[in-house]
C-alpha cells in the first residue's frame, strides 16, 4: 500500500506489466523514466546486463549448492572443496546458498507469490545464519551440522559439519538484504549490508592466499574459497538486481562516472590481491626469496594502479578536448559574425530557457525589440558597408548597456532583441531609455541613427511567439507614431482596454 502511495506521489514510475516483471521490470522502467527526464542518466543496455547478471548469479548459487550437496551425499567431497586439501563447504552452507539463490531468482519475478517466496527464503537464510551463530556463542547443538559425515572433523578446531562463523554472518547479511529488497525500503542499509558481505568474501579470498603461502591462520583458515566466491557473487547479484538505485546507480549511469565505475571497480578490488597471491605462490614453487616475491607483487600492483590512472587521465583528456571543440562549434553556430552578438538560434534557446524559469520558479523577465529606423535609406545613401558599420556599432551599444545576465541578439537584418532576466516592465523601460540615449549620444559618421524599441514583460503561461508578437506590436506602434520611440506593450494593452 505504501509502495503504491509512493508511486502515486511520483517517486517511482508504475511497474509496467510484461516488461520483465517486478522488481526487475520496475528497475528498467525507472531507468527509462530517468532517461526521459534527464538524458544520460542511466544506460538501458547496461541495466539489462546487470539484471541478467543478477539472474545468472541466482542460478549459479543454486547450481553450485546442488553440486556440493551431491558431493557430500556421494562421498565426493572434492566438489565441496574445489582445490584438493582445502577446507570444504559444509552441507549447511550449501543449503544456505540454495536458499540465497532461490531468494534472488524469485525477487526477479513480478508476481505476489514469487515475492512472498523470496521473502520466506530471505527469512530462512537469516534464521540459518543466526542458528549457526547461536551454536557458536552458546555451545548449543541444533542438529544442523550432522547432515553428512565430515572428513574435516577436528582439523579446523570447530565441530564437524559446521560452517564458519563468517559464513553464518554472511548468510544473515544476505537474508537481511533479501528482506530489505522485499519491502523495497532503506536501500542505503541494503548497500551497507552488501558491502559487509563483500568484506567477508574478501577475507575468505585472503585466507586462500594465506593457505597458498603455506601458513594457517586461525580466522582465515575457516572460510572455504568456494564459500567466499559465492558470498561475493551473492552480494553483487543482489546489488545488480536494482541497478538504477543505491550504489549500483553510478555503475549503470550513462556518463563518464558510469564508464569508470564499470571498468575500474572490479579490477581495483581484485587485482592487488591476485598479484600478492600469485607471487607468493611463485615464491613457494620456485624458491625465490621472500623479498623478491614482495617486490614483484608491489611492482605489478603499482603498475596496474598507474595503468588505471593513465587510462582515466587519457579518457578525461580526450573528453575535455572534445568538449572544447564542441564549444567552439556551438559558439560558431549561435554567434552572428557581423556584430558578435548571438544569432536567432541562440536567441530562441535563451528565450525558451527564460520561459522555463518563469514557469517553474516564477522568475520575471522582459524582452526588448530594437529596430533601426529607415535603415534602407541609410544603406541606399551611404552604401552597404557603411550600413554594416552601423549594425556593428549597434551591437556595441547593446553590449554596453547589458548586465552580465542579459542576452542581446541580432534577431534578423537590422532588428535586434534583448532579453532581460529578472527585469519587470519598468526596469526594461529604463534599459530601453539607456539604449535610446546611447543612440542619440553616439558620434555616427554619416549623421544621426535612431532606433524604435518595443518593450514587453513575459506574462504567465505565455509562449515565446506570443511574447515576441507583443513586443513586435509595440515596436510597430513606435514606427507608426513617428520612429525613434520606446513603446511598452503593457501600456498598449491598458490603452486598448
Ligand atoms: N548593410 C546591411 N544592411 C542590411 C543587413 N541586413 C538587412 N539590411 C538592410 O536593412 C534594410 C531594412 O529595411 P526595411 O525593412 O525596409 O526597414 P527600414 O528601412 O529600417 O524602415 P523602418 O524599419 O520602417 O524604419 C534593408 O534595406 C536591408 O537590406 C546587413 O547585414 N547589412
Amino acid at each position: 500500500m505504501k509502495a503504491a502511495a509512493r508511486r502515486l506521489k511520483g517517486h517511482e514510475p508504475p511497474c509496467p506489466q510484461g516488461v520483465g516483471g517486478c522488481p526487475g521490470g520496475t528497475r528498467l522502467a525507472r531507468c527509462d523514466a530517468a532517461r526521459a527526464s534527464r538524458p544520460g542518466r542511466c544506460n538501458a543496455d547496461v541495466v539489462r546486463h546487470f539484471l541478467v547478471f543478477s539472474r545468472v548469479v541466482g542460478l549459479l548459487l543454486i547450481g553450485v549448492a546442488l553440486s556440493v550437496l551431491l558431493g557430500w551425499s556421494r562421498g565426493l567431497v572434492m566438489l565441496a572443496a574445489v582445490v584438493p586439501g582445502q577446507v570444504t563447504m559444509k552441507p549447511s552452507a550449501a543449503i544456505g546458498f540454495l536458499i540465497a539463490g532461490g531468494a534472488l531468482l524469485l525477487a526477479h519475478h513480478g508476481g505476489r507469490a514469487a515475492r512472498a517466496g523470496s521473502t520466506v527464503c530471505s527469512v530462512s537464510l537469516l534464521l540459518l545464519g543466526a542458528a549457526v551463530l547461536v551454536q557458536y556463542l552458546w555451545g548449543a547443538d541444533l542438529g544442523i551440522d550432522h547432515l553428512f559425515p565430515d572428513p574435516d572433523a577436528g582439523r579446523l578446531g570447530r565441530p564437524p559439519g559446521r560452517m564458519a562463523e563468517l559464513a553464518a554472518v554472511g548468510f544473515m547479511l544476505l537474508g537481511g538484504i533479501g528482506l530489505l529488497m522485499a519491502v523495497d525500503r532503506w536501500l542505503w542499509l541494503r548497500d551497507f549490508l552488501a558491502l559487509g558481505v563483500i568484506a567477508i568474501a574478501m577475507v575468505g579470498l585472503a585466507s586462500y592466499g594465506v593457505t597458498l603461502a603455506g601458513q594457517r591462520g586461525e580466522l582465515f583458515s575457516h572460510l572455504p574459497i568456494l564459500t567466499a566466491v559465492l558470498l561475493l557473487l551473492g552480494a553483487l547479484g543482489w546489488m545488480s538486481a536494482t541497478p538504477t538505485v543505491g550504489l549500483t546507480r553510478v555503475a549503470t549511469a550513462d556518463s563518464l562516472g558510469g564508464v569508470l565505475a564499470r571498468r575500474l571497480l572490479l579490477p581495483s578490488l581484485l587485482l592487488p590481491a591476485a598479484f600478492s597471491f600469485a607471487f607468493k605462490a611463485l615464491q613457494l614453487r620456485s624458491g625465490v626469496s621472500d623479498a623478491f616475491a614482495l617486490a614483484l607483487a608491489a611492482l605489478f600492483t603499482g603498475g596496474t594502479v598507474a595503468c588505471l590512472i593513465w587510462w582515466v587521465a587519457a579518457l578525461l583528456d580526450r573528453i575535455e578536448r572534445h568538449r572544447d571543440e564542441f564549444k567552439v562549434l556551438r559558439d560558431h553556430a549561435t554567434t552572428d559574425t557581423l556584430t558578435g552578438l548571438i544569432n536567432r538560434r541562440g536567441f530562441d534557446a535563451a528565450i525558451s530557457e527564460l520561459l522555463r524559469r518563469k514557469k517553474h520558479f516564477g522568475m520575471p523577465f522582459s524582452l526588448l525589440l530594437v529596430d533601426l529606423d529607415s535603415f534602407k535609406n541609410y544603406n541606399d545613401r551611404f552604401g552597404h558597408l557603411a550600413g554594416d558599420e552601423v549594425l556593428q556599432r549597434t551591437g556595441r551599444i547593446l553590449r554596453d548597456v547589458m548586465r552580465p545576465l542579459d542576452v542581446a541578439a541580432r534577431y534578423g537584418g537590422e532588428e535586434f532583441a534583448v532579453l532581460l532576466p529578472e527585469a519587470g516592465i519598468t526596469a526594461a523601460a529604463a534599459v530601453a531609455t539607456r539604449i535610446a540615449e546611447k543612440f542619440h549620444g553616439d558620434g555616427w559618421p554619416n549623421g544621426p541613427v535612431t532606433a524604435s524599441i518595443g518593450v514587453a514583460e513575459a506574462m504567465s503561461g505565455e509562449t515565446a511567439s506570443e511574447l515576441i508578437a507583443r513586443a513586435d506590436g509595440a515596436l510597430y506602434e513606435g514606427k507608426r507614431t513617428g520612429r525613434d520611440r520606446i513603446v511598452l506593450a503593457e501600456a498598449m494593452r491598458k490603452s486598448a482596454a
